[in-house]
């Protein structure tokens, strides 16, 4: 079984007190913290972090040779980057506060309660991470490199917003904290979550749970488990897919639905990093990274108190934001040719030729369904072909009322000051724009008005007419 270790960078503890470092070893594996190292000679200190990617330091403040505060100074000149976290016997406010001045963490007393201790460590974790993170990003964003990796080969795109999500997902891709990602149904959510975990080089595996319409029990169940004779029917334990995501990703889609008791359970797990499997009182913890993803606008749903503000908040640290197909539109011709080719392939045929005129006709349908639109009407029409060239008849009968659905959302005003232009003024001014967009094509730009190609023709001849007149 392949051991993961947690926190990504080691929690070195340093203390002159052998029996100290040991228990307080074991403290912390029990709470699944196992990237640790102990170290007894301060001497010692300067040559491990020169050699092992520390993260977090946890210092005794009284030791013979070199004490913890000229470790502290030490860490706080050499290696702002590392979180420190005094530890002492005495209870001193003013050490207490010489410290923080001086760059700790925190200031523990050894013999504070364990909860106070683990919630600091718990803390300065969570910061040391997310300062990780942000320096990856602005690396990753300074770099500037406008390829797309391995990780993402399987989304199609040529825009440069979703570029800069590729970038983004990257640079976080091997963080702990949850991933929201945003974005109207059949935008690729999914497909994101499957590259950010690919990008996560995590070795487990990435488990999907549409959480839509589980009641709080279902959703409990799923996720959690249940111990042996938890419930009527339990007649024996079962494990959830949280453990099932051990080491990987646990991906919870349409996030926006879930109901406020479970609200509470996902707040619980993400913030404590804990579960309880129903009918045990014995708590487990979480090793997947968790991605959420909704088609729904959460802040909407906060302000409206169907989600809850604290999990609103803890799911937004890392988000994105997957833009609709109609606002890149250039990403129509080349998912039209990859579903093609897709389509093609698992219909035993050789790839088909496109209408020439195929991907600019598409580039003014506003796709409400989104690449999932395209990609189902893809497939329709391949299954349609006879021939070598793509059928257009599913096309067509989405593209017929493209110029009206547009007209009818949009309201054309004109100023109040001006008189308003005659009906047939209008009428041209429509002819003339729709021979514009359709690079003076009568027979996409008849499709445009909602005409036929001869009446659009004739059109245009009597308008020549009169204007030369
Ligand atoms: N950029 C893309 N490249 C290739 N295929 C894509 C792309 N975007 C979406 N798809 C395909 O479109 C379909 C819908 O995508 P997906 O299920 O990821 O959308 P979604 O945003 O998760 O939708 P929903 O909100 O309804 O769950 C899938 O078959 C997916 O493979």
């Amino acid at each position: 079984m392949n051991t993961r270790f947690y926190p990504q960078f080691k929690i070195l503890l340093i203390d002159d007190e052998v029996s100290f470092l040991r228990s307080m070893s074991l403290t912390l594996e029990r709470q699944g913290y196992n990237n640790l190292m102990t170290c007894s000679s301060p001497q010692d200190v300067k040559n491990i972090v020169s050699t092992e990617q520390v993260g977090l330091v946890l210092l005794d403040l009284t030791m013979p040779i070199i004490s913890g505060q000229e470790l502290l100074n030490w860490f706080t000149e050499e290696h702002p980057d590392i979180t420190v976290i005094i530890f002492s016997g005495l209870n001193q406010i003013d050490a207490a506060v010489d410290c923080v001045k001086k760059g700790a963490f925190d200031y523990i007393v050894k013999t504070a309660d364990q909860e106070q201790i683990l919630e600091s460590i718990k803390r300065a974790i969570n910061t040391q991470e997310l300062s990780l993170e942000n320096h990856a990003l602005r690396t990753q964003l300074l770099s500037n490199t406008a390829q797309k990796s391995d990780y993402f080969s399987s989304i199609i795109t040529v825009n440069n917003q979703m570029y800069s999500v590729f970038r983004y997902l990257e640079s976080i891709g091997q963080s702990n904290q949850p991933l929201l990602i945003t974005g109207e149904s059949g935008v690729g959510k999914e497909l994101i979550a499957q590259a950010t975990h690919a990008a996560s080089k995590r070795s487990g595996e990435l488990v999907t749970v549409n959480v839509a319409g589980l009641d709080d029990n279902i959703f409990s169940d799923t996720l959690f488990g249940h111990s042996k004779g938890a419930f009527t029917g339990a007649d024996k334990q079962r494990s959830g897919l949280v453990e099932r995501a051990s080491g990987g990703t646990l991906f919870l889609d349409e996030i926006g639905d879930l109901s406020p008791a479970s609200q509470i359970k996902l707040l619980r797990l993400l913030q404590e990093g804990e579960y309880y499997p129903i009918g045990s009182d014995r708590p487990k913890r979480i090793e997947a990274r968790v991605i959420v993803a909704t088609h729904q606008d959460l802040a909407e749903r906060q302000s409206e108190g169907k989600f809850r503000k604290d999990l609103f908040y803890r799911l937004r640290t890392h988000r994105v934001d997957i833009p609709p197909l109609r606002e890149r539109s250039e990403d129509i011709p080349p998912l039209l040719n990859h579903f093609m080719r897709v389509a093609c392939e698992e219909m035993g045929k050789a790839p088909l030729k496109i209408p020439k005129s195929l991907p600019s006709r598409l580039m003014h349908y506003p796709f409400p369904g989104n690449a999932r639109e395209l990609r189902a009407l893809v497939y329709d029409s391949v299954s349609q072909t006879q021939g070598e060239t793509l059928a257009t008849t599913p096309f067509d009968a989405i593209l017929e009322n493209v110029s009206i659905q547009n007209f009818g959302e949009e309201k054309v005003k004109f100023s109040e000051n001006q008189p308003l232009p005659t009906l047939n003024q209008l009428s041209e001014m429509l002819v003339n724009e729709a021979m514009l967009r359709a690079d003076r094509n009568q027979s996409l730009a008849s499709q445009m008005l909602g005409i036929s190609q001869p009446a659009l023709s004739k059109r245009l001849k009597n308008m020549k007419e009169a204007n030369s007149e």
